[in-house]
């Protein structure tokens, strides 16, 4: 009997494969085993965990086994004893405790290629580009008028949302989120790029209902023929992934791909044909007052603004063209100059007892208008 974690079936001689009469693949563990699996565990360790919990670890951990489970119970006893001064380890976990222990697991699976990789982005994190969402939305729950597609490019500058917006689509609709940057596949052995292409597809598959997406696409998929690279690496690379979301389409499969890019240009056309990304939607900047004021909002969600200061003062000493990204370097900065405003403040009034309060961390017009001028040229 042979246990082979490492290498793919292919990649082993076919002399060798003769010793063995049966090959049995084992893939990623199902929600619904992955639930009974934590189940088992828990009550064989006597660990208590409600219900709901246990559905919430369930949803945030697609591709966990039965080694990533005790590993993850092990983490989030320690963070209680460490965060409590606990000596025995005898302990009822928390919320927190739990999703830390995910988070610190999942910073470990996202050194491996294609990983699940767990971030909750709300939809209410997501300022503006109310039409790309619905338009994303309605390609994803179809309806009589519409038919569900198999995936969409999302294209525009940089730090205008996209990979954001891929997040917030994965959290909304509860399906699991594999994140590939283009470059991350690439790989200078021969076939490996393309074994690459394939794992991802095989673990999207093994993670149903589950978003693909793959950000810098360009460096993915550009257009065949056109290469320097002497191999035909990047042709075949195109060519494989072509063929693993066609496989995708016919196999009826819940898995979504968003690919998003600076340069559509770049992209190889057959992969935007219909059954593939045939939908190219366009996430812009933010050119007019009300996006602004959208994206500002999402942004300063967890501020605690000053009562007389409102957000819509700002929109008029912006830039006509931002993007999300820089209103949030902005946002950023803004909080930094409150955060340091208070530290000066408490230290030159260190006896006042007023002055310990959290309420002094209230973000000022003054704050934001200091952040403004470092990020943008005022009008
Ligand atoms: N519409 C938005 N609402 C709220 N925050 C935003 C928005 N757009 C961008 N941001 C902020 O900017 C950061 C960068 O955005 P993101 O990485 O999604 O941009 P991108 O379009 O994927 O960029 P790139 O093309 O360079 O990969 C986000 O983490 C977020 O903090």
């Amino acid at each position: 009997m042979l246990n082979n974690e490492q290498l793919p079936r292919e990649e082993l001689s076919p002399v060798f494969l003769r010793l063995f009469l049966q090959s049995q693949q084992v893939g990623n563990l199902s929600k619904i085993n992955r639930e009974q699996l934590l189940k088992w565990i828990l009550k064989r360790d006597s660990v208590a965990l409600d219900n709901i919990m246990i559905k919430t670890i369930v949803d945030h951990t697609s591709g966990f086994n039965y080694t990533n489970y005790m590993t993850l119970l092990l983490l989030a006893v320690k963070n209680h004893m460490s965060v409590h001064n606990i000596k025995s380890t005898d302990v009822i976990l928390e919320e927190s405790d739990i999703m830390l222990s995910i988070e610190k697991i999942n910073l470990v699976f996202t050194k491996s290629i294609g990983a699940p990789s767990v971030q909750v982005v709300k939809w209410d994190d997501v300022g503006g580009l109310i039409n790309v969402k619905e338009e994303i939305m309605s390609a994803l729950k179809p309806s009589t008028f519409n038919m569900r597609r198999s995936g969409i490019l999302l294209y525009g500058p940089p730090g205008t949302g996209k990979t954001l917006l891929a997040k917030a689509v994965a959290t909304e609709c509860k399906y699991n989120f594999l994140s590939i940057k283009g470059p991350e596949l690439l790989n200078m052995y021969i076939g490996q790029s393309e074994a690459n292409v394939r794992e991802v597809f095989n673990k999207a598959r093994s993670a149903v209902p589950c978003i693909l997406f793959f950000d810098e696409l360009d460096s993915l998929a550009p257009k065949r023929g056109q290469n320097g690279d002497s191999g035909g690496v990047g042709d075949r690379v195109v060519s494989q992934l072509l063929t693993e979301m066609d496989g995708m389409t016919s196999e009826n499969q819940q898995i979504f791909v968003l690919g998003a890019t600076n340069r559509p240009d770049l992209i190889d056309s057959a992969l935007l044909r219909p059954g593939r990304l045939d939908k190219s939607v366009y996430v812009g900047g933010c050119n007019d007052k009300e996006s602004k004021l959208h994206v500002l909002r999402a942004l300063t969600k967890k501020f605690n603004l000053n009562s007389n200061f409102h957000l819509n003062d700002l929109i008029n000493h912006l830039p006509d063209q931002v993007t999300g990204a820089e209103l949030y370097g902005m946002c950023h900065n803004a909080w930094l100059n409150c955060a340091r405003r208070v530290i000066k403040k408490r230290l030159t009034h260190i006896n006042d007892e007023q002055c310990a309060t959290d309420e002094n961390l209230l973000v000022t017009e003054e704050d934001f208008m200091k952040a403004m001028s470092e990020s943008f040229i005022l009008k």
